[in-house]
C-alpha cells in the first residue's frame, strides 16, 4: 500500500524545550492509525502538526510525495474531544457554513442551485452519520453522542483525505462510544479516509486502529525534564482487516437520549 504521509525527522520546539524529536513516520493509504501515550507526551502536537495548524521546528512533511501545504488545507479534517459545533446554528446550517465558507470565501453564503447542491450534500452526509432526522434542531437541543456526529459530519463534508481525531469519543459514555466505535469504522470505510486517532484508551485503540503508536521520551534528564522530546517509541502494525459489509447493512444507531 502507498503512503499517503511521511514525516521526516520532525521536531517541535517551544524555546528550549522540546516536546517532539525525530519524529520519522510513514502513514499508509487508508489505515487507521491510533496513536496513544503519556499525558503531555505531545500526542495533540503531533495531529497539530499534520493538520498545519503548527510549523515543525525541523523536517518535513509529505502528503502524496509533495510537501505539505503549510496552512490546514480541504485534505485534511480535524475532530477533537470538545464539541466544535456553532450553537447559533441549526444542524444544517452548522454542515452548511463550513461549505459556504470554503466555496464563498468573500460572501460566505452560497446561492442558488450551489445552495440546493450543498443542502443536498450535507443532508446526505447527515443520513451518513445517522443525523438525518435532526437536521432543523439547534447543538443545545442534542445529546453530546449526537453533537459529535455533527463535528464528524462537519470535517466529512469537505471530503477529507485524511481524518485527524483528538481524543474524539472522551467525553462519551461507555455505550454512546461503542455506537460511535461502529460509525467512524463504518465511514472510513466508505469514505476510503485515512485515519489518525489520538486516544487515551488502549481498548479503542487497539479495537479501531490497523496500527498503534505510542509516543514517548526515549531518554529523559531528571535535571531538565524539557531537554528531551517524545517520539515514536512503538509501532504496532495489526492484522486487524475491514469486512466488506453486507448489501443494506447501512443502519447507524443514533443516541437520542441527550443526556452526555
Ligand atoms: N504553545 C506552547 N508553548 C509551550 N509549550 C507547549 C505549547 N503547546 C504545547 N506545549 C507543551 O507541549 C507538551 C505536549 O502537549 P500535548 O498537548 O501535545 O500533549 P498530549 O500528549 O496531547 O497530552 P494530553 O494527553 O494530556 O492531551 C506539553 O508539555 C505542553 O505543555
Amino acid at each position: 500500500m502507498s503512503n499517503l504521509l511521511s514525516l521526516q525527522n520532525i521536531w517541535v520546539e517551544y524555546g528550549d524545550k522540546v516536546v517532539l524529536e525525530r519524529v520519522n513516520l510513514d502513514i499508509a493509504t487508508g489505515s487507521f492509525v491510533s496513536i496513544v501515550g503519556p499525558s503531555g507526551a505531545g500526542k495533540s502536537t503531533l495531529l497539530r502538526v499534520i493538520l498545519g495548524q503548527e510549523a515543525p521546528t525541523r523536517g518535513q512533511i509529505w502528503l502524496d510525495g509533495a510537501p505539505l501545504p503549510p496552512e490546514c488545507g480541504p485534505d485534511r479534517g480535524v475532530v477533537f474531544q470538545r464539541y466544535s459545533v456553532f450553537p447559533h446554528l441549526t444542524v444544517l446550517g452548522n454542515m452548511l457554513f463550513g461549505l459556504e465558507c470554503a466555496q464563498s470565501p468573500f460572501l460566505s453564503r452560497l446561492l442558488g442551485a450551489h445552495r440546493r447542491t450543498a443542502i443536498a450534500e450535507a443532508e446526505a452526509m447527515l443520513d451518513a452519520v445517522g443525523l438525518g432526522d435532526s437536521r432543523d434542531i439547534y447543538p443545545a437541543q442534542m445529546s453530546g453522542g449526537m453533537q459529535q456526529r455533527l463535528a464528524i459530519a462537519q470535517a466529512l463534508i469537505k471530503r477529507p483525505r485524511i481524518l485527524l481525531l483528538d481524543e474524539p469519543f472522551g467525553a462519551l459514555d461507555p455505550g454512546i462510544r461503542a455506537d460511535m466505535h461502529g460509525l467512524i469504522t463504518r465511514l472510513w470505510r466508505d469514505y476510503a479516509l485515512t485515519i489518525i486517532m489520538v486516544t487515551h484508551d488502549i481498548k479503542e485503540a487497539f479495537s479501531l486502529g490497523t496500527r498503534v503508536l505510542t509516543i514517548d521520551k526515549r531518554r529523559r534528564d531528571p535535571h531538565a525534564p524539557h531537554r528531551y522530546g517524545a517520539t515514536a517509541v512503538y509501532d504496532l502494525e495489526l492484522s486487524r482487516k475491514i469486512q466488506p459489509v453486507a448489501d443494506g447493512d447501512k443502519s447507524i444507531t443514533v443516541d437520542v437520549s441527550g443526556n452526555n
